[in-house]
C-alpha cells in the first residue's frame, strides 16, 4: 500500500498543534515546550510530535519493515512465536487474530508482533532476523531521542528535577518497554454490526508514554474531556504521544492517561489494510507506581489517589496484571462502560 497518499477524514482533532524538538536543547527553550506538554497532557491527553529526528523516508522504511511479520510469515511459524500473555503477563512474540473478546461474541481481527527493545531475549521468525539491528536502532531512537526527550518535559511539568523519569526509564534496566507492529484485517459487516463498527475498544495503554508513528488510514478516536469521540487526525511523519495508566498514576493523576479506541475507517479508507508502528515505554520493573508527592505541583493541585500510597502497584505487577487480564477477562457492564479490576484497582473499558 502507498503509504501517505489517502486522506483522513474531515472530523479531526484540530486544538492540538504539533510542536517541535528543536528549541528544547536550552533550558528556557524546555520550560517552553514543559508548558505546552503539560497543557496537552492534563486537557487532551496526547500531542504531536514532529521534528524528531526520523526522515521521511525512514519511517517509510520501519512502515515497510512492519509489515514482514505479518506478510511474509506463514502461519505455522506464527503460531511457533505466538506470545503468553494469560501466563506470562507480557506481550512478546504475536498477538493473533481472534485472541480478543470485542463485543457480543466477536474477537478481534488484528495481529500485533511485539519485540523488546533488547531484541536477543527472544527468537524471532526467519524472515525478521535479518531485520534486527535496524529494528533495534529504531528502539534506541525512540527511547533516547523522543521517550528521554518527553519525560524530561513532563518532570518540568511538575517542577520535579528534569531527569527524574529519565532515571525510571533506564535503556538497559530490567523492563519491558517494546516495539509494536499492528495489522488490522478487514472484518465481515455481522461483525461490524455487533461491535458497532469498534475494532479495539476504548481503552488506555498501561505503560507511561506511548509513541504512535502518525499513519494515514484514519480509526484512532481519542475520547475528548467533553465526553465525545475525536478522529486523531494524521500528520506526516509526526508521532502521535499519549500517557498511559503508570503516568497517571506517579503524577497523582496530573497527566491523565488517555482513553482512545480504534472504529472502521470512514468509507473512503475502508478497503486499506492499516498498519502500525509504536514504542510502548514503561517504567523499569521494580518502579513502585506512586504518586511523586515531592512534586510542588501535586503538593497545590492535590493528588487524584488510585489507590493507597503502600498497595501501589510496581510496574511489572501492573503490566503483568493488565496483560493477562486484557481481552480475556469476564468484564462487569455498567452503562456504556465495562469495568474489571486489576491488583486492587479499578480498570475501565470504553464502547
Ligand atoms: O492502532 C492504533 O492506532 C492504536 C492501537 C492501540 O491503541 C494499542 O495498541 O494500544
Ligand atoms: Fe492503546
Amino acid at each position: 500500500m502507498a503509504l501517505g497518499e489517502q486522506r483522513p477524514p474531515s472530523t479531526t482533532i484540530q486544538s492540538t498543534s504539533p510542536f517541535y524538538f528543536g528549541p528544547a536543547t536550552t533550558p528556557e527553550g524546555r520550560a517552553e515546550l514543559a508548558k505546552l506538554v503539560t497543557e496537552a497532557m492534563t486537557s487532551q491527553g496526547f500531542f504531536y510530535v514532529v521534528n524528531h529526528g526520523y526522515s521521511p523516508e525512514q519511517t517509510k522504511r520501519i512502515f515497510d519493515v512492519a509489515n514482514v511479520p505479518f506478510e511474509q510469515v506463514s502461519d505455522a511459524e506464527k503460531q511457533a512465536y505466538a506470545g503468553t500473555m494469560k501466563v506470562t503477563g507480557s506481550y512478546q512474540g504475536y498477538k493473533l487474530r481472534q485472541y480478543w473478546h470485542i463485543d457480543n461474541g466477536v474477537h478481534d481481527q488484528l495481529e500485533h508482533y511485539n519485540i523488546n527493545r533488547d531484541v536477543t531475549k527472544r527468537g524471532h521468525p526467519e524472515v525478521v532476523r535479518p531485520l534486527l539491528p535496524e529494528i533495534e536502532a529504531f528502539a534506541k531512537h525512540n527511547h533516547l531521542n523522543v521517550l528521554h526527550p518527553i519525560l524530561r518535559l513532563l518532570a518540568i511539568g511538575l517542577e520535579l528535577p528534569e531527569e527524574t523519569f529519565v532515571n525510571f526509564h533506564g535503556y538497559d534496566a530490567p523492563g519491558e518497554t517494546y516495539v509494536r507492529f499492528m495489522k488490522y484485517y478487514p472484518r465481515t459487516k455481522d461483525e461490524e454490526e455487533k461491535t458497532g463498527q469498534v475494532w479495539l475498544k476504548g481503552h488506555t495503554d498501561f505503560g507511561t508514554i506511548t509513541i504512535l508513528y502518525s499513519q494515514p488510514v484514519a480509526a484512532l478516536q481519542i475520547l475528548a474531556p467533553d465526553g465525545k469521540w475525536k478522529w486523531v487526525k494524521h500528520i506526516d511523519n509526526a508521532l502521535v504521544i499519549n500517557a498511559g495508566d503508570a503516568m497517571e498514576f506517579l503524577s497523582g493523576g496530573y497527566y491523565r492517561a488517555t482513553i482512545h479506541r480504534v472504529v472502521q475507517p470512514p468509507p473512503d479508507q475502508q478497503t486499506y489494510t492499516r498498519l502500525g508502528a509504536f514504542y510502548f515505554a514503561m517504567s523499569d520493573d521494580d518502579i513502585k507506581l506512586a504518586p511523586l508527592m515531592q512534586s510542588p505541583v501535586l503538593q497545590r493541585v492535590g493528588i487524584k489517589r488510585r489507590f493507597e500510597d503502600d498497595k501501589a502497584p510496581t510496574m511489572e505487577e501492573w503490566r503483568k496484571g493488565r496483560t493477562s487480564a486484557y481481552g480475556q477477562s469476564e468484564l462487569t457492564k455498567k452503562g456504556q462502560v465495562e469495568e474489571e479490576m486489576i491488583n486492587g484497582v479499578l480498570v475501565k473499558h470504553y464502547n
